[in-house]
């Protein structure tokens, strides 16, 4: 480290625009790690039964509201899980009740509970018409769902099979594809005038494909879509660093007990609330871009949302001494193992 580096870095309160907290025991344990550093976050619908309706969210924030520890500044934004019989206009009385922020299309199978998800995207037309004429945000998990497509090629193809013809029919239609992992996302995002936005998990921004598979299979680091290789990952840190509005954080923090990830088919997701903002303030020291960390976690996402960026601040502190973090979280359900960056962290949240 040159003399000159900086050493403490003051930013707007973060938000996360695509995270996990799931239900119950978990809910209980895991929300207090995102509350901490976040003021907001749009909170993913694949809970099992999902939630479908705008009753089905209002019942989840509720009980998300209940979980949340003593003093905590933290507002949940939900999302209702689009399936083929959602109903146009009890999406549009929830986005004007304020009770939800977005509507989720998860392809039917893509991932982790996605069995309810779409199946024929003309099915749900009438919601898409809708929700383009409200301006109401569809978050996309973007893979396609063909077995015969190859697990790595399966979001590059969504883009070209998926997602051009439905922005050529809905034009209106905002749209936030989630968790992107290839420069082909990347392309397509910045080659695209209007209305499309893409979100960017910390993860992403730091492992790649060879730290799933390379000297033994690494459950933990298994997530959908699968991280692609070095020169995509290499992609997404040039997007977020970039400054442009048009990426911004979404962890995806996606909390499964070890007993369900280490198992002979385990689940996907990655939880990494507990050290994501040490994990990032990493990545874009790294690449000579701290200055613009501010806008990736803090304002491109409440702009696109239309919601006003957090009035509060975090400082993080850079110390020599290598951050400590718990390497799992305790549930009543068991562990929940904490992302490794592989690497030492030297930024703490100072609190
Ligand atoms: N990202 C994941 O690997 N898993 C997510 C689902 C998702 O975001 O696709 C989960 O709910 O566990
Ligand atoms: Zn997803
Ligand atoms: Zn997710």
């Amino acid at each position: 480290m040159p003399a000159t580096a900086p050493t403490r870095l003051t930013i707007r309160r973060p938000d996360d625009w695509h995270l996990h907290l799931r239900d119950g025991a978990v809910l209980q344990a895991v929300l207090p790690e995102t509350a901490r550093d976040f003021a907001r976050a749009i909170v993913m619908p694949n809970l099992v039964p999902p939630v479908v309706t705008g009753a089905d969210a209002a019942a989840y924030r509720d009980r998300i509201r209940a979980a949340l520890p003593p003093g905590a500044d933290f507002t949940p934004l939900m999302t209702l899980y689009l399936t083929d019989d959602t109903d146009p206009e009890d999406v549009a009385r929830a986005h004007a009740a304020g009770i939800a922020t977005a509507v989720k299309l998860y392809p039917a199978g893509a991932t982790t509970n996605s069995a309810s998800g779409v199946t024929d995207i003309e099915k749900v037309r009438p919601v898409l018409d809708r929700m383009a004429e409200i301006g109401m945000p569809l978050c996309i998990h973007g893979e396609v769902t063909d077995p015969s497509v190859d697990i790595f090629d399966r979001e590059a193809v969504f883009i070209d099979k998926v997602l051009k013809p439905l922005r050529k029919k809905v034009p209106d239609l905002r749209i936030v594809m989630e968790h992107v992992t290839t420069s082909h996302a990347v392309d397509y995002v910045r080659d695209t005038p209007a209305r499309l936005a893409a979100t960017i998990t910390t993860h992403h921004l730091i492992i790649n494909r060879n730290a799933i598979l390379a000297g033994g299979i690494r459950p933990h680091y298994y997530c959908l879509p699968v991280a692609k290789r070095e020169r995509h990952r290499v992609a997404l840190v040039e997007a977020a660093v970039s400054g442009d509005r048009r990426f911004f954080l979404g962890t995806d923090s996606a909390p499964h007990v070890d007993s369900r990830k280490l198992m002979e088919c385990g689940c996907a997701g990655i939880f990494t609330a507990t050290n994501t903002l040490s994990c990032l303030a990493e990545v874009f020291e790294a690449a000579g871009r701290l200055d613009d960390l501010e806008a990736f976690t803090s304002l491109n996402g409440p702009r696109y949302y239309g919601l006003p960026p957090n009035e509060a601040t975090v400082t993080l502190v850079r110390e020599d001494a290598p951050v400590t973090y718990p390497g799992a979280i305790e549930t009543a359900d068991g562990p929940v193992t904490v992302f490794d960056p592989g690497f030492p962290l030297h930024w703490r949240v100072e609190r």
